[in-house]
Parts: structure tokens; sequence; C-alpha cells
């Protein structure tokens, strides 16, 4: 006979109570106060009085959403899509562009603040329109092989019927998938557009069986699943499979290339080390700037593509390396280009271990870092001013309209 032991009783959450809130928190959620508790709101503005259902309650923090709102803030705008809330895509629907952009700007200043950056004034923000700018979903199928997006918590997909940040090529794929793709037995899969638009889908993840046909039935749209596709990188033209990492959003990215291409002011005499450079995007831009170029990136298929696309660029070299693992300054590669600029593009975790070693570069006096991540480039850059680097631009990048998400690029220069 097996006992068990007593489980505390569950405290039932508490009843809907009436907030006013307060201001935002980075997520774009309303942050009010209640009896000496934050509450955060999904679906509340600051400014606004409204009635709230709190979902999670711990001692010191009530997580819920707005179920009426009594006074609209002026940031309040109908969401475009009917999928909003349910959806865990898009956090900022509810609210106007400029509200967006001030809450991006708010976090990335925070996140400077608290690792002792002041910043002299709030960072321009580089636009993108605001909706059908996303050429790429990584989408998720359910068990019943319905497709559609995570919910916020990343428990269940939502059956997507259309969503408004996708292209209009991207919509029109999307649509056949929903509708006509063999999707059972599937979990995860990637439709991408590129440039020229032809279309990629790629099975993710799910039963083998499941991925034979679906890569047979995109092969019968005259798509591709196990191609390279193409996408504009100024004057050059970079390939990635489907599946593989390439800027969502085309027309920030390029906005955002030009930017940095003006901030280092490039020229013959310069030698780039490009690290996270993936297959090329913005080497590629920059390559016809400098006198030599290496890119350096742990995905074998992206430094494949890379090479592939040389075309007889002798002074452009790409090479695989693990960058949380490496020290670069010791690679044989790095020390012969003797680089005096460097761009740093990492993933979310950013960029610690190479900030620490990056002086060991003495010919080093640029470095262009690109963010999808304010916490951890606030705490690199805070880093690299230890070591005597200096922050002397910075924008946000707005790659992500109506999500939580920014992008960010600083320029540092050696002191
Ligand atoms: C934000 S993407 C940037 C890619 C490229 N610069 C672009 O614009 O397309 C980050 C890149 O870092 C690469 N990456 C992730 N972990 C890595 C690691 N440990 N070492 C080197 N590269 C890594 C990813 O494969 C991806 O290509």
């Amino acid at each position: 006979m097996r006992f068990r032991r007593n489980q505390p009783a569950k405290k039932p959450l508490p009843e809907p109570l009436e907030l006013d809130i307060l201001r935002f928190s980075h997520d774009g959620r309303g942050i009010a106060e209640k009896d000496g508790r934050i509450v955060m709101v999904a679906g509340a503005l600051p400014g606004e009085r409204v009635t709230a259902r709190i979902d999670k309650a711990n001692t010191k923090l009530w997580q819920g959403h707005a179920m009426t709102v009594h006074q609209p803030s002026e940031a309040r705008t109908e969401p475009h899509c009917a999928h909003f809330r349910q959806c865990g895509g898009c956090q900022l629907q509810h609210m106007t562009l400029a509200s967006q952009h001030e809450i991006k700007r708010t976090a990335v200043m925070d996140h400077f603040r608290r690792n002792g950056i002041e910043l002299p004034e709030a960072p321009a923000m580089i636009e993108s329109p605001p909706f059908a700018y996303r050429h790429r979903a990584r989408l998720h199928v359910s068990g019943k092989g319905q497709i559609g997006f995570h919910n916020a918590q990343g428990n269940q997909v939502v059956p997507v019927q259309q969503c408004p940040v996708f292209t209009e090529q991207l919509a029109a794929a999307y649509e056949q998938l929903r509708t006509a793709a063999p999707l059972k037995g599937l979990t995860q899969l990637e439709l991408v557009v590129d440039d020229s638009c032809k279309m990629g889908a790629v099975a993710v993840k799910g039963k083998p069986e499941a991925l034979e046909r679906f890569h047979r039935w995109v092969e019968q749209q005259g798509w591709v699943w196990n191609q390279p596709l193409s996408y504009a990188a100024g004057e050059k033209t970079v390939t990635a499979y489907p599946g593989d990492f390439t800027q969502v959003n085309r027309a920030a990215n390029l906005k955002m290339l030009e930017t940095g291409a003006q901030w280092l002011n490039l020229n013959t005499g310069d030698r780039l080390l490009d690290l996270f450079c993936g297959s090329g995007n913005v080497a590629y831009f920059l390559s016809h700037r400098v006198g030599s170029l290496v890119g350096l990136e742990a995905s074998e298929a992206a430094i494949r593509q890379a090479k592939a696309v040389q075309n007889g660029d002798a002074h452009c070299q790409f090479e695989v390396a693990d960058l949380f693992q490496v020290d670069v300054s010791g690679m044989t590669l790095v020390r012969d280009l003797n680089p005096n600029v460097v761009v740093l593009d990492p993933p979310r975790a950013g960029a610690e271990n190479i900030c620490r070693h990056i002086s060991k570069l003495t010919g080093l006096d640029k470095i262009l870092y690109i963010s999808c991540d304010p916490a951890t480039l606030a705490r690199d850059i805070n880093l690299l001013q230890q070591a005597d680097w200096c922050l002397s631009k910075l924008a946000l990048v707005d790659m992500f309209p109506q999500t939580k998400h920014v992008e960010t690029i600083a320029l540092l220069e050696k002191k």
C-alpha cells in the first residue's frame, strides 16, 4: 500500500479587482500596485483604470489580464488580429506604434542604467512598416494537425488563420499550407519566402514518416525544403536553407546595415572580423568597402553558404568556430587578419566571453555590436567600457513591430 503525503491545499486565486495602471513593464504589460504588492496586467496601459482577473498569485507579485478597461488611454488602439491575446506571437498590438517605441526605448535605457551606463539621450528608432514585415516564421502543429503559433505560456498551439505581420507572399503560402498540407505527425516547421518570392518550407520536428510526406508535398507546390534561398546583402546576394537563420524583417535589416556602414565609415585599408556571421548578411553588405574580411560562425551549413557566394571575393574568408568556446584572439586566421574593426551579432545570450577578451586584439579600434537582447547587450557594453571602450553611437531597430522584442545597434570606439 502507498501512502500519499498530505499536499497543502492550493490557495484560491483572488477575485477580479479594479486597478489603476501606473507604468509599463518591459514586456508591455501594465503595472499596478495593490496592498504593497506589484500586479502585472496584460492588455492594460498606463493611465488606465481596469478590472483585472488574476491568473497567478505569489506573495509579492500577482499576474493577470485586463477584463474591462474603464478609462482607455490615448495610446490604446484596436488590435488588427483576431488571435491577439490567445496567440503568444504579438504582445503589443493594443497600443499605438509610438507607444510601442516608447516602451522599447525605456526598456533599453533601463537595462543600460542597471549596468551603470547613463545614456545622454533617448536613442533614435530605425523604423519598419508596422505590419506585413515578416518573411519567415517558425510554426507549431497541434496533435490534431492544426497549425499556428504557441500561446504566451508556450504550452499550447493557437490555430491561427491569418497573421497580419506576415508579408503578402508569406500570408498566401501560409494559407496554402494551413488548408492543404499534410501536417498531422509534425510538431514544428518553418515557412519562408526569399527576395525573389521563392517559397521554402521545412519540417523541423515530427515523426519521420510525417516529415517525408510533408517534404513531398512541399516539392509538389514547386517550393523548396533542401535547397538554398537568396537574399540581397547590398551589392551581393547571400543564400540560406529554409530553417537556417535569416533576419525576419528584410526592410529593417537593410536600414540597420546602412546605419552600421555609415557609422563605421570603412575604407579599403580596413580589416573586418565578423563574429556570428551566419551565411554572410552583414559581411557581404560590407565586403566591398574593406581590404580584407574574416567571418566566423558555429553553423557549418551557414559557413558553406557564405563560402559559396564569394564569387572571386578573395579578400573574404569564412570558417566554422564555436565562439562561446574559443578565444578568437588566439586563432591563426584572426591573428593573420589583424582586424581593426569587429562586427558582433550574437544570439540572445550575447557575447560576454568575447567582450572579456577582445582587447587582446591590439589593432582593434571599432566594434559594431548588433543585438536582439538589450539585457545582454548592456552587460557586454559595461564589460567593454571597463576595458577602455567608449559607446559612441546607439540606435534601436524596430525589427519586430507589435511584439515586445527590439533589435539594437551600437558603435564602440577605443579610447
Ligand atoms: C543573430 S544571428 C546573426 C547572423 C548573421 N550576422 C545575420 O545577420 O544573418 C546569430 C548567429 O550566431 C550563430 N551562433 C549561435 N551560437 C553560436 C556559437 N556558439 N558560436 C558561433 N556562432 C553561433 C547562429 O548560428 C546565428 O547565425
